[in-house]
C-alpha cells in the first residue's frame, strides 16, 4: 500500500544506539533503539522517505543497527557512519523502563550531515541527546531555525534524567526547542519527571500551545492519549483495552511516527501549510490521533521498537 500525501522527505536527527533490554528473570536483549531511529523506523516501515542523520559506528554493533534500518527502508544520511568510533551509544533499559546510558561524548553532535539548504517537508527532532549536550543544543536549534520556513516540525522532548541534569535546566531547552516546534508529542512519565508529580498535564500542554505549537499530545500508556491544538480542540483517545502487551519499549516513538504519517496523509506537512494545522478541525485530529494509538498498540503487543507496516493496519 502505497502512503497518501505529497512527495518528499521526513527527516529525523537524533541518535541511533542499542538498547539493552533487561526483563526480569531473562538474559539482556540488545535491539536497535534509539528514539530518532524509532521513530525514522516507523515512518519507513509506512512506506514514507525516512532519512536519519545521526551517527553510527563501524563495530559490529554499529553494524547490526544500520542493516536492521536499511533493511526497513530507513536512508541514513551519508556521513553518519563513525569509522573512527568503535563503540556504539547504548542505553540499558531495566524493567523499571529507566534507562541508563553508556554514551562517548565524542558522539556528541555537530549533526546534522545533511547538506545545507537540503529540503524536507517534515523534519523530526525527539533525542535528548542531541537536544541537551552541548554542542548538541546549539545545532538543533540551528537545524530548526533553518528548516522553520520549509518544514513541519515535530519533537518529542524524551526526558532524559540522567543526561539532562535538573528538570528545571531541561524545562528551560525543551521550552526553547518548542517555541520553534509545530507538533509536541511527550509522556505523562516525561512532562512528571520535567514539571513535578502535581503537575497538571492539561496546563502543561496549554502553556506548549502558548509557546507557539499548534498541536500538544501527551501519551499515557494503557490510558491512552490526550491532544490539544491551537484551534482550541481537546481529545482523548483510549489505548485498546484488549492489548495484549509484550513490551512497550519504542511505543511512544511508534505513536510519534503515526502523527507524523497521519499529518501527512492529511496534507499537513510543510510550512506552506503552517497555518493549515493551527486550523485543524476535530475530524482530522481525530482521524491523526487514533491512527496513531492504532500503531502504538500493534507496537506494544510485540517485543521491541517493532512498528507495523502500513499493510499490518486493521
Ligand atoms: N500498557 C499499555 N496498554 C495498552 N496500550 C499501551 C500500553 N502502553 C502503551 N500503550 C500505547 O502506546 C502509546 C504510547 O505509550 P506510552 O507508554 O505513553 O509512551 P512512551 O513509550 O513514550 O512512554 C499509548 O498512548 C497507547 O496507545
Ligand atoms: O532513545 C533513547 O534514549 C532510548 C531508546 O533507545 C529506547 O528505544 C526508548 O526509550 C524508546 O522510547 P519509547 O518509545 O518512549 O518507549
Amino acid at each position: 500500500m502505497s502512503a497518501p500525501g505529497r512527495p518528499g522527505t521526513a527527516l529525523v536527527i537524533g541518535e541511533a544506539l542499542v538498547d539493552v533490554v533487561i526483563h526480569p528473570g531473562a538474559e539482556p536483549v540488545d535491539i536497535p533503539g534509539g528514539s530518532p531511529a524509532n521513530v525514522a523506523l516507523g515512518l519507513a516501515r509506512l512506506g514514507r522517505d525516512a532519512e536519519l542523520d545521526c551517527w553510527i559506528a563501524t563495530d559490529p554493533r554499529g553494524r547490526a543497527i544500520r542493516s536492521h534500518l536499511e533493511a526497513s527502508g530507513v536512508r541514513l544520511t551519508p556521513g553518519a557512519d563513525a569509522a573512527e568510533r568503535t563503540s556504539t551509544a547504548q542505553a540499558t533499559i531495566g524493567a523499571d523502563r529507566a534507562a541508563t546510558y553508556v554514551f562517548d561524548l565524542d558522539w556528541n553532535p555537530p549533526y546534522p550531515h545533511r547538506p545545507e539548504g537540503a529540503e524536507a517537508p517534515l523534519l523530526v527532532h525527539t533525542g535528548s541527546i542531541a537536544a541537551i549536550l552541548e554542542p548538541g543544543r546549539a545545532t538543533v536549534e540551528q537545524v530548526l531555525r533553518d528548516h522553520r520556513e520549509t518544514s513541519t516540525i515535530c519533537y518529542d522532548p524524551n526526558a532524559r534524567p540522567q543526561l539532562m541534569g535538573s528538570p528545571e535546566q531541561a524545562r528551560e531547552i525543551v521550552e526553547g526547542l518548542i517555541a520553534l516546534t509545530d507538533l509536541v508529542k511527550c509522556s505523562d512519565e516525561d512532562i512528571t519527571w520535567l514539571y513535578g508529580a502535581d503537575a497538571d498535564l492539561e496546563s502543561v500542554l496549554r502553556d506548549w500551545l502558548g509557546l507557539g505549537a499548534a498541536v500538544v499530545v501527551v501519551t499515557r500508556g494503557k490510558k491512552g492519549a490526550l491532544a490539544l491544538t491551537s484551534s482550541g480542540l481537546r481529545l482523548e483517545v483510549p489505548a485498546d483495552p484488549d492489548v495484549v502487551v509484550a513490551d512497550t519499549v519504542g511505543a511512544g516513538d511508534s505513536f510519534m511516527g503515526g502523527l507524523e504519517d497521519a499529518l501527512w496523509s492529511e496534507d499537513l506537512v510543510g510550512a506552506d501549510r503552517r497555518e493549515a494545522l493551527h486550523a485543524l478541525d476535530a475530524a482530522a485530529l481525530e482521524r491523526i490521533v487514533r491512527h496513531a494509538a492504532a500503531i502504538a498498540d500493534i507496537t506494544v503487543s510485540r517485543a521491541g521498537a517493532n512498528p507495523p507496516t502500513r499493510d499490518e493496519l486493521p
